[in-house]
């Protein structure tokens, strides 16, 4: 994956200390997207269809991959694994949480495994107009890796409107919202959980959550790359 040598990790990393997400543009080309998006409908790749209204989810679809996973997506969680983990290293000490990453993925994947999270949690989601996703955090099990990755397939105004992507940030301060713009590509590197903030008296935990405002006309597609697996 040589495409992530030629991103600019400092400032990724300066973005994800200082709020917690960060983009990291056109991490995938268009073709890519494009034939990630439209092999939704191939169900052979896919262990599960999750329709979001049945489970409270908000509006709309995704599917979980199956093991193997497509090579570009095994390429991609696995080389984006180790940038990312030095960073979540950090962040534990910094909450005083005791947990340490190893450095490489298929480490950590031995460690889900070990811990009964053996399915694999890499998904497409899939919007229409209407369709929205709740805010929410994607832990499935003990073993959670702090950051995730989403990358946008479709193209915004071409292909939809609405649709934004959002995050919430929780401390004992309040709650804000943000709106991440998004172009067809790009990936937002984000926090799944809690993240550490410097505060007057050392750091402390704020807690993150994410998801889709309504698509008011098209379709949208995301791929999730979420680095621990589920129960
Ligand atoms: O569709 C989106 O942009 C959000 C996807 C999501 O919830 C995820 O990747 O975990
Ligand atoms: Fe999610």
């Amino acid at each position: 994956m040589s495409k992530l040598d030629t991103l600019d990790w400092t400032r990724i990393t300066a973005d994800l200390d200082a709020h917690g997400h960060a983009v990291a543009a056109s991490l995938l080309t268009p073709a890519q997207c494009q034939a990630l998006a439209a092999a939704y409908v191939d169900d052979e790749r896919y262990r599960s269809r999750i329709v979001m209204s049945r489970h409270g989810f908000g509006r709309g679809e995704y599917k979980y991959f199956a093991y193997p996973l497509p090579k570009l997506l095994h390429n991609l969680r696995t080389a984006l694994y180790p940038r990312l983990a030095p960073i979540a290293n950090r962040w534990n000490k910094q909450m005083g949480i005791a947990v340490q990453y190893p450095d490489d993925h298929a480490a950590f994947l031995a460690r889900c495994h070990q811990a009964g999270q053996r399915r694999p949690t890499p998904l497409i989601l899939q919007y229409g107009p209407g369709d929205y996703n709740c805010l929410h955090q994607d832990l499935y099990g003990e073993h959670v890796f702090p950051l995730q990755v989403a990358v946008l397939l479709s193209q915004p105004d071409a292909d939809f409107t609405g649709g934004e992507f959002v995050m919430t940030e929780t401390d004992s301060h309040g709650q804000r919202a943000e709106v991440l713009p998004l172009q067809q590509g790009d990936a937002l590197v984000f926090t799944v959980n809690q993240r550490p903030v410097a505060g007057a008296r050392g750091w402390r935990r704020v807690a993150m959550r994410h998801g889709v405002s309504a698509l008011r006309e098209g379709r949208r597609h995301t791929l999730g790359v979420i680095f621990h697996d589920a129960t």
